[in-house]
């Protein structure tokens, strides 16, 4: 998930320096992050949609599939089941409260060296479970490196980035995400046809990014704003030097210090957060999360093959739908890259929200109508259908409420309260997320097609709030967000009559 940029509002400066083969390298190493959280969000919907797997560890489950013993909506509500999916996240939510402080405390590349341990011990445990309880724990050792991962990887990225690609390093992050989910649908496409342990593959891949994290994560630097935090202030110069790949870096130096003094002079910045001048952010930034997971967006990104076969696919097929959906949610985040500082996040995230709605009422219209009992499938040309309506669904998510989610608030938060803000952003997303991960197959059980349905409301009151309570931020400096955007707005400006700041300039 993108980053906080921590090192003052560097986006607003021109400092010397070139992209050099260092900071690449750097950024290459840090992706494997992204796409080990990308590839558990995608790899356990193919996994608890194959036989094999269902057979060994719910039994259950592979019975109502097989033997019709329930509607169609029913055959994959099973706790334990959602639990596989959802653990993940409760995991990544305790771990990155821990993974905050070790992070400011002991810098980035240790965090993400201890997320990379996680991710390995995860991985044995799950690609080698031989229960229930097993492949659970391995779950949570995954969750606890998504936690690590997710709070140093964009943290890391945004402060070795040369300032003028922050904003462009920022939705990577997310890219990156895209990338590994579709990395593990293509995976499990292939390994669905390898029995018996065609998971096991599937699971143990994830070894390969858990890997080139650990390996890399020896070989790159510590960030200088994290040196320099710490006290190692003549270091942060020498590797700023090197990654910038220019003699003199005095500048953007001078800009990381003066950055580090005014985050310190902030003493406690989750109370200042509590305050009132904090509420548009603060209320902002958890609304998007929330909204962000009821888009409905992880019912499709965990669940696809298994929903797909809900509507009648065979197993295959259900996988390569899954495959055409990570495709179309890799292309269109790209498309957000170029699009976001051009067209501004209001309009983009209205967009997305009129294709969101009108996806999901027809998908749930056509479920109603055709899937009522038990044994009804979908017809091939309905099917079809459906899937490009999934699509266009993800596509509208893709290049607006998944990358602005996290945009969003890295840049609407004064530097005194951002890394807090953030934290509190982080927090909700994988909340939720679990919430959707452990609720939506005894949703889609209880609602059937009514599910849909739910989803698009959600939808409304999210358009609604993004007309009156989202105001623009393109292109406004971080500095001048106070006045230029919330004192300016007809709802938030009551919030900055008590406007005690500390006066922090951000230079
Ligand atoms: O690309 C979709 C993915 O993006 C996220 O919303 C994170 O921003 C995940 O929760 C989701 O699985």
């Amino acid at each position: 998930m993108p980053a906080v940029v921590v090192s003052g509002s560097g986006e607003n400066q021109e400092f010397e320096g070139r992209i050099t083969v260092y900071v690449i390298v750097c950024v290459i190493i840090a992706a494997f992050g992204g796409l080990m959280f990308g590839y558990d969000i995608g790899i356990s919907g193919g996994v608890t949609s194959m036989d094999d797997f269902l057979k060994k560890f719910f039994p259950a489950v592979f019975e109502k599939k097989h033997h019709a013993l329930e509607n169609n909506y029913c055959k994959y509500d099973n706790q334990f089941l959602q639990l596989f999916t959802s653990c993940l996240y409760l995991a990544a939510l305790i771990a990155s409260f821990v993974a905050s402080k070790v992070c400011s405390k002991y810098g980035r590349k240790l965090t993400m060296q201890i997320a990379s341990i996680f991710f390995i011990i995860g991985v044995i445990l799950t690609a080698g479970g031989i229960n229930i309880e097993m492949i659970i724990f391995g779950r949570i050792f995954l969750g606890f490196g998504v936690g690590f991962a997710n709070q140093a990887v964009p943290l890391f990225l945004s402060e070795i980035a040369p300032p003028n690609l922050r904003g462009a390093l920022n939705i990577s992050f997310q890219l990156f995400i895209t990338i590994g989910i579709l990395v593990s649908n293509l995976i499990n496409y292939f390994t669905t046809n390898v029995h018996p342990h065609g998971w096991r593959i599937s699971l143990g891949i994830a070894g390969v990014p858990a890997l080139m994290l650990c390996l890399g994560s020896i070989l790159i630097c510590e960030t200088p704003t994290s040196l320099i935090e710490r006290h190692k202030v003549e270091e942060g110069r020498k590797v700023l030097g090197k990654i910038r790949g220019v003699e003199n870096v005095d500048d953007e130096f001078d800009s990381i210090i003066h950055a580090c003094e005014m985050a310190k002079q902030v003493k406690d910045p989750f109370r200042k957060l509590m305050k009132p001048v904090s509420r548009p952010q603060l209320v902002i930034s958890i609304c998007l999360q929330i909204f962000q997971q009821f888009t409905g967006i992880n019912a499709i990104m965990f669940y696809a093959p298994v929903l797909f076969q809900t509507v009648g696919f065979g197993n295959d097929a259900a996988l390569l739908s899954s495959v055409i959906t990570g495709l179309v949610n890799v292309f269109s985040t790209v498309v957000s890259i170029y699009v976001v500082d051009r067209a501004g996040r209001r309009i983009l995230l209205l967009e997305a929200c009129v294709q969101m709605f009108i996806s999901q009422v027809i998908i749930g219209i056509i479920l109603f109508k055709e899937l009522k009992t038990t044994g009804d499938n979908l017809s091939k040309g309905e099917a079809i259908f459906v899937v490009i309506l999934v699509c266009t669904f993800v596509m509208g998510f893709a290049w607006s409420w998944g990358p602005l989610g996290w945009l969003i608030p890295s840049e609407i938060f004064p530097l005194e309260t951002r890394s807090a803000g953030f934290a509190f952003a982080v927090s909700t997303n994988m909340l939720f997320t679990f919430i959707i991960g452990q609720a939506f197959l005894s949703m889609l059980c209880q609602m059937q097609a009514g599910i849909f349905f739910f989803f698009a409301a959600w939808v409304i009151i999210m358009g609604a709030f993004t007309w009156f309570l989202l105001p623009e931020t393109k292109g406004v400096p971080v500095d001048a967000m106070v006045d230029k955007v919330w004192k300016q707005h007809w709802f938030w400006r009551s919030f900055m009559i008590e406007d005690d700041r500390p006066d922090v300039k951000v230079v």
